[in-house]
């Protein structure tokens, strides 16, 4: 596919208004719909959502739209090979043939779920004019706007002062998930209010379930562990602004960022010991390495963190374990119990 992507910038760069944003995917996407079957609405639903594309997907992926609708429609690929010098022809053939023998209903399925996971950007693009601010809805504990190719989440628990709480844990993940596959370039975390974030809200800790407090460490590791997991996987340069206090997780986070930038009312604290509590969100990792340069250019953090994702992961399991003991030592709980009963604070 890389070779395939290559030759396409070669044949854009010679013949630059042979290939229109639309031209390609949506021309060949017209063709031999009565030769589809079982999902055949979905795969139709899909051909129309391309058609709404007003923004170009990129080369990698109109050819990828291409070949699978061919090895949906016509299976593997059966044209001679074009010229070397049919540059366009030559990419199209080599993205089909790549598939092999996949079936056609794979293909079928792989040509959905792709155009699915364009959606975020299909609705942006139909329901909101380039350049303005565009606020998502459905979040209660953060603000989460785009705008100028920048998507911006923001802690809003002002009166907690930002307190992570597990609804907030949920919708984070959630925002980082949108902002990966959204228009924007690039990311930005903060916090609405005085504090950037007081960290874990400490009254996660409270509602026990039926299985006990065993079973409330054991669903906290499991949140922390795919809550971390999604810093990690973050595609997109990551950016902290950090306006105010940061506590506890909110810091420890910040060594899975691209930059923190620090306002002059940012301080940065860890309570670990005075939690009765040990490092998480890699920290324990990230903290000791963390003076190396950071970097926010999307191909050079791919690079980078396709060498650590899986040292990293190994990582926040590791935590994760740890943490879950700890959350039911005497020393944990008496902390969260003392903060809870407002006889000591930071
Ligand atoms: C499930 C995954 C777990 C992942 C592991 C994560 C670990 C961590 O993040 S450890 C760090 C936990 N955070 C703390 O220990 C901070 C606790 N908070 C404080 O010490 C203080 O609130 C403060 C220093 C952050 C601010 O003090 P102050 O300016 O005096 O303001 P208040 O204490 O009156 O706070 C206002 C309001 O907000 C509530 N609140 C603040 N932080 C938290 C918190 N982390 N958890 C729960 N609630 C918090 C505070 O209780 C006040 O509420 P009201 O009394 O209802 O007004």
């Amino acid at each position: 596919m890389a070779m395939a992507y290559l030759a396409w910038r070669l044949a854009r760069r010679s013949c630059p208004s042979s290939l229109q944003v639309t031209s390609f995917p949506v021309v060949q996407l017209h063709m031999n719909r009565t030769a589809m079957r079982a999902s055949q609405k979905d795969f139709e639903n899909s051909m129309n959502q391309v058609k709404l594309l007003k923004k170009d997907p990129g080369n990698e992926v109109k050819l990828k739209l291409y070949a699978l609708y061919k090895q949906a429609t016509e299976g593997p690929c059966n044209m001679p090979k074009p010229g070397v010098f049919d540059l366009i022809n030559k990419a199209k053939w080599d993205a089909w043939n790549a598939l092999g023998s996949l079936p056609k209903e794979a293909a079928r399925q792989n040509y959905v779920d792709l155009v699915s996971s364009l959606s975020p950007s299909l609705e942006s693009s139909s329901q909101v004019e380039p350049g303005t601010d565009r606020k998502s809805t459905g979040f209660e504990t953060l603000v989460v706007t785009s705008e100028d190719g920048i998507t911006k989440i923001m802690f809003n628990r002002p009166k907690k002062k930002n307190a992570i709480n597990t609804e907030m844990y949920h919708e984070i993940m959630r925002a980082l998930k949108a902002a990966s596959k959204d228009d924007s370039i690039i990311t930005v975390l903060t916090g609405n209010g005085d504090y950037y974030s007081s960290g874990n809200d400490l009254t996660n800790f409270t509602d026990i379930p039926p299985g006990g407090v065993e079973e409330k460490a054991k669903n906290n590791a499991v949140l922390l562990r795919e809550f971390v997991g999604c810093f990690i996987d973050f595609p997109k340069p990551l950016i902290a602004v950090v306006n105010g206090p940061a506590v506890g997780i909110s810091v420890t986070l910040l060594g899975l960022f691209d930059a923190v930038y620090a306002s002059d009312r940012a301080t940065f604290h860890t309570p670990f010991s005075h939690l009765g509590q040990s490092p998480e969100g890699c920290s324990s990792y990230t903290f000791p390495k963390i003076m190396s340069p950071a970097k926010a250019l999307r191909i050079s953090k791919e690079v980078i963190r396709k060498r650590e994702r899986e040292k990293l992961h190994a990582v926040n399991a590791e935590e994760c374990n740890v943490l879950q003991g700890r959350w039911l030592s005497d020393e944990c709980t008496n902390a969260v119990v003392n903060f809870l009963s407002r006889k000591s604070k930071l």
